[in-house]
């Protein structure tokens, strides 16, 4: 089983390493999940000072409850192991790998990991990994990324390098993504891992964003990465449950509480069977309806 936990991954923001400020304020915007990027957001001349700056702010700041991310240098460059051993030793929740073709990439980083874990005394198995898929070869092995350890907490699509490395660019609509989406999709879930969409670098496009974020919802994702905090409550907003759809599971669970109490593992509700998967459907439209303040602890709609 995947190191995941059923926590929200709904927004995980890219935060350059080599910008003071925002590693100052990164954790005021309700990002689910912080990301600190050393590799394609920072320059080669700043790839030292940028990973002692990340260091630095994870040793210092307060990022409330959000998940620590960092996206490290990728394996064919010279800075990875050091970015592994300077995370590691700061206690970052995950290391994001980008640019991963193989689960044999996610092994050579989880050997430097455990080292790293024993040099500071860290117990082995705490860090968490993830790996972004941003090439053909990586999205056909895409099950194999998922499944590559227990620390693995998902996968998630890097559309920019990806669309470069099929000779195309992104188009609104984003056809050109959907093998892609799909595979991701499906072997994060086979694996039992988080799915992440890829980032949307027009900040201005609110409606182009929109319809993206809709589009992957629908198709099933955990969230997306993203490039700004404007971002984030958009997202939320996609994700956040109906009325409709709170009142109907609120039904959903308690014929199933019924159910239980008769015995039965289905019962019908309004006509509708309502058996497990309907039951779980509806566990997760309360969790998303507490995590967006809709509803209070007791499940009640607030107003
Ligand atoms: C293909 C890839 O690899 S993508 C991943 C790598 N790229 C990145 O990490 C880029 C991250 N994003 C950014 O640098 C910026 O959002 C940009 C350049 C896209 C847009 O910058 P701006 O036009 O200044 O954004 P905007 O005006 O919305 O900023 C509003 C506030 O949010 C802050 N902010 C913007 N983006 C971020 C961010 N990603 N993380 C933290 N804070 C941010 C700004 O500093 C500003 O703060 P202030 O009000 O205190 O001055
Ligand atoms: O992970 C992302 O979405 C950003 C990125 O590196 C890419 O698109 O190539
Ligand atoms: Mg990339």
């Amino acid at each position: 089983m995947a190191a995941t936990e059923e926590r929200l991954r709904r927004t995980m923001m890219f935060v350059p390493g080599n910008n003071p400020a925002m590693l100052k304020d990164a954790g005021i915007y309700g990002a689910d999940s912080i990301m600190f990027d050393l590799e394609d957001a920072v320059s080669l001349a700043e790839k030292d000072a940028a990973r002692i700056l990340v260091y630095e702010a994870l040793m210092t700041q307060d990022y409330g409850n959000a998940e620590l991310v960092v996206r490290i240098n990728g394996l064919d460059t010279k800075f990875w192991e050091n970015d592994v051993i300077a995370m590691v030793k700061a206690g970052i929740d995950v290391i994001r790998l980008p640019k991963t073709e193989s689960a044999a990439m996610l092994q050579q980083l989880e050997e430097k990991i455990v080292a790293a874990e024993k040099q500071f005394d860290i117990p082995v198995g705490t860090t968490h990994m993830m790996a972004a898929i941003e090439s053909a070869k990586g999205v056909l092995n895409a099950a194999e990324i998922a499944a590559a350890s227990e620390r693995m907490i998902g996968i998630a699509l890097s559309a920019e390098d990806y669309t470069t490395d099929l000779k195309t660019h992104r188009y609104p609509g984003g056809a050109e993504l959907e093998f892609a989406r799909n595979m991701i999709l499906n072997s994060a879930r086979a694996a039992g891992v988080a799915a992440f969409d890829t980032v949307f670098t027009n900040t201005d496009d609110v409606v182009g964003f929109k319809q993206e974020t809709e589009h992957i919802h629908q198709l099933g994702f955990d969230g997306k990465s993203l490039v700004n905090p404007r971002q984030i409550p958009m997202v939320n907003a996609v994700y956040a449950p109906t009325d409709k759809e709170i009142i109907n599971a609120k039904n959903v669970l308690a014929a199933i509480e019924d159910a239980r109490i008769k015995g039965s593992g289905v019962i019908a509700m309004n006509g509708q069977m309502v058996d497990r998967p309907v039951a779980l459907r509806a566990q997760r439209v309360m969790k998303l309806a507490k995590a967006s303040g809709l509803v209070d602890e007791d499940g009640v709609i607030l107003d």
